[in-house]
């Protein structure tokens, strides 16, 4: 069984010496690979000691990236009443899911009845246009 690591540990390691990262609810230690990663070490220190889940997903990460990730593992992250929510299960859903279905439901009817009312205005003016000329 992988070893259980809490929030709070992680935060400790948010230095360029001791980087330590969540991703999907795993805790990595990013240390030795700072200086290798293709998109610069800025970006990894970012998220030094947090949930870098979104970070790293909205790359969208090579498989290749996702194999160096498994050989930095440290262990499972064991969430505390209080910590920050996860992430992975904000992105496992589709958007559609996640943000309610009412919500883009709504966004679309409203597109769809405001472009009928554009077309109509455009067109009682193209016809008020034609009956001056
Ligand atoms: C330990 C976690 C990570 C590993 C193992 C990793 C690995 C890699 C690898 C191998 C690449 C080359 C392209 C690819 O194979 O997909 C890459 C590119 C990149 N990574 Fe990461 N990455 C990690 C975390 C992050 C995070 C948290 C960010 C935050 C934004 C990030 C941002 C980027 C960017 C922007 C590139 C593109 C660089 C370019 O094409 O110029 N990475 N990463």
């Amino acid at each position: 069984m992988s070893k259980e690591i809490t929030y709070s540990e992680v935060q400790k390691h948010s230095g360029k010496k001791d980087l330590w990262l969540v991703i999907h609810d795993k805790v990595y230690n990013t240390t030795s690979f700072v200086d290798e990663h293709p998109g610069g070490e800025e970006v990894l220190l970012d998220v030094g000691g947090q949930d870098a889940t979104e970070a790293f997903e909205d790359v969208g990460h090579s498989d290749e990236a996702r194999e160096i990730l498994a050989g930095l593992l440290v262990g499972e992250l064991k969430r505390a009443p209080g910590d920050p929510k996860s992430k992975s299960a904000a992105l496992a859903s589709t958007p559609s899911k996640t943000s309610g279905s009412t919500g883009i439901g709504f966004g679309l009817y409203a597109l769809i009845v405001l472009g009928g009312a554009a077309a109509f205005g455009a067109y009682k003016y193209l016809q008020s246009q034609e009956g001056q000329a």
